[in-house]
């Protein structure tokens, strides 16, 4: 049995590395991990620093006045982080200024402001040097590119604090363009009403712009990747090698700039091709360095079995939302590896963190836009919360004040890791990472390893069976209702497909009616060789459609006391693919032989 003092413990040891526990079972802890890493950071001297850059935004020569006007009065910025110490003196000297990076800093120290600054910049200079006419074509100048839709919005949200305070008359305009949103309005919205200086861009919605109207992109001349270890791996190597080819056709780029917190020795091979050989690296960490965030403790729980991820999570979000108040909130990130499971935890935290009256949201790919964009803000201005996520906002999405970072199983890589931890403990905050992982996940703890991430705290959970059977009650209640909105989708689906057909738009053969996803259906009524009941209904139930079979096999007029042709397999997709309880399968059985008994009466006396 768990002892709830020993659980405490551990939640505390989220607030502070320190603490120790019992409950979740110690397996190994580092008290002295912190206070190494820091001293290792203050021993590794930063690589490549030339002379002591200007601390201040004040002192970056070159620096457009209304640029730093807005950062200082709009943003409120004074001191620059390491990585805008870094970059702004270098790429805005009048010797350098134009040059392309490689830019590698850590999450959440500004990079933002250190590749968009340069770019307003620059493009501001092309811009002024215009003839009037030449201005108004308004055709992008600069692409900043990002992986995900949530980044190229706040990127562009971001660059407009930058250029707030420049005359809108000189302003240069920024857009963005994102897939999951009508390519018709953003198209009317983005080149044709204003027209657009900077263009912020996920690939794929890119490339249909660059594919359809490729003129439009011949004045290109900046070119940055945000998170481009992420655009250069396999998941958008063709996407993004395809907009640089289509782009070579029309325009010249003469910056290239490339920022991430993680670049691999495999980025800068493939870099290279993009960058050309006159490129300078910059880095703000030291190979040698820790790759997540000092301010940033990480904390390990096992469990045994892969299914085991979720009570451990319950119980240390309880824990912390018990201590939680206005003074210390919790505001937390749950990572998962897919959308499903992001549904699947969003409903079972939904219910079992409902005593705290605060909003589970959800967010991924599986949303629409509209919905994706809707829940991130409420989870911004939310003061305590938890957003349950995928890996769209793992990369680059910042959020103010996000004080735990939870990843239940192994991450997509390591580098993902660390991104996903980097939602916490931004901009100088102090943060805390949990990650749960079960003992058949030991390769991925071994990568993290072999990368230099390391527990403050390691532990092994204990299960409690109180909550194991709160746990089990709440997902019987979740598969019940995802069996009927099943039902109700396939037969919903059926009923779409029905009325094309009956407008004639769509099929001929009345067995096409029915889809894949609905074969459950198809192969009931082609085992039995009746359809025109089902079809021939305009609402339909799972009911409805098993009693027409059910009538339509009478007409078959088989021997009642054969054996019923129903075979295993039938019965098999009837309860699997139909979603029908056992009860509901044997009252098709009973309602069926009784049917079939009364048509053999009927026909026999016909006879
Ligand atoms: N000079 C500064 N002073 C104070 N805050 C800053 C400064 N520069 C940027 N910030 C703030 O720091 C936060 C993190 O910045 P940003 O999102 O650019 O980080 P990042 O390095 O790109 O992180 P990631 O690697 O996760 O993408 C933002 O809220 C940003 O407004």
């Amino acid at each position: 049995m768990i002892s709830s003092v020993t659980l405490r413990a551990l939640l505390r040891t989220a607030r502070s590395p320190a603490a120790s526990s019992t409950q979740f079972s110690r397996a190994r802890a580092v008290p002295q991990i912190i206070r190494r890493y820091a001293s290792m950071d203050a021993a590794v001297a930063p690589v490549q620093i030339e002379e002591k850059p200007p601390a201040r935004f004040d002192g970056v020569s070159n620096l457009n006045n209304y640029i730093l006007r807005s950062i200082i009065k709009n943003l409120k910025f004074k001191e620059m982080t390491e990585v805008q110490q870094r970059i702004l003196p270098f790429l805005l000297a009048d010797e350098t200024k134009g040059n392309s990076a490689l830019v590698q800093a850590k999450t959440g120290t500004g990079k933002t402001v250190a590749f968009m600054i340069p770019v307003i910049q620059g493009v501001y200079d092309i811009l002024s040097e215009c003839e009037d006419a030449e201005r108004r074509i308004r055709k992008p100048v600069a692409l900043v590119i990002s992986p995900t839709r949530e980044l190229a919005y706040q990127i562009s949200d971001e660059a407009k604090k930058l250029c707030s305070i420049i005359p809108s008359s000189e302003r240069p305009v920024i857009k963005t363009v994102v897939g999951g949103v009508s390519r018709r309005m953003e198209e009317q919205k983005v080149f044709r009403s204003g027209g657009v200086d900077i263009l912020v861009a996920t690939p794929g919605r890119l490339l249909d712009y660059l594919k359809e109207d490729p003129k439009r992109f011949g004045n290109v001349q900046i070119k940055v990747y945000d998170e481009a270890d992420r655009l250069l791996d396999q998941g958008f190597a063709r996407e993004i090698s395809e907009i640089r080819s289509r782009l070579e056709r029309v325009t010249k780029i003469k910056q290239m700039l490339m920022f991430s917190a993680t670049v691999g020795q495999g980025v800068v091979g493939i870099a290279e091709q993009e960058l050309g050989k006159n490129y300078k690296f910059i880095r703000t960490t030291s190979k040698d360095d820790v790759p997540t965030h000092l301010s940033v403790p990480q904390s390990l729980v096992l469990v045994d079995k892969l299914s085991d991820h979720f009570e451990p999570l319950v119980s240390l979000l309880r824990r912390q939302l018990d201590e939680a108040s206005i003074d210390q909130p919790f505001k937390a990130v749950v990572f998962l590896r897919t959308g499903k499971e992001v549904d699947h935890y969003h409903f079972l935290l939904y219910h079992l963190l409902r005593n705290y009256d605060i909003p589970i949201i959800p967010i991924s790919s599986r949303l629409s836009q509209a919905a994706r964009s809707r829940n991130l803000e409420k989870f911004k201005s939310s003061a305590t919360s938890v957003l349950v996520a995928s890996d769209v906002v793992a990369r680059g999405v910042d959020v103010k004040n996000i004080t735990h970072v939870f990843q239940v199983g192994r991450a997509m890589g390591t580098e993902q890791y660390i991104h996903r931890v980097g939602r916490t403990g931004r901009a100088g905050k102090s943060g805390q990472g949990i990650l749960i992982l079960s003992k058949k996940e030991s390769d991925f703890y071994k990568s993290l390893k072999s990368m230099q991430i390391n527990f403050n705290d390691e532990y092994t959970y204990i299960s409690d069976p109180e909550l194991t059977g709160e746990i089990s009650e709440v997902a019987r209640k979740e598969l019940d209702l995802w069996q009927k909105r099943r039902r109700e989708d396939e037969l919903s689906l059926l009923e779409q497909k029905y009325d094309a057909h009956k407008r004639g738009k769509m099929l001929r053969k009345p067995t096409e009616i029915f889809s894949k996803d609905i074969d459950v259906v198809s192969t009931v009524i082609s085992q039995f060789g009746f359809y025109r009941g089902v079809i021939s209904k305009r609402h339909l139930s799972s009911r409805d459609i098993l009693r027409d079979i059910v009538a339509g096999i009478g007409h078959l007029g088989l021997d009642p006391n054969e054996k019923p042709a129903i075979d295993r397999q039938t019965s098999a997709i009837l309860k699997n693919k139909l979603a029908l309880s056992d009860k509901d399968v044997r009252e098709f059985f009973v309602e069926r032989m009784a049917i079939r008994k009364d048509k053999w009466a009927q026909n026999k006396r016909l006879e």
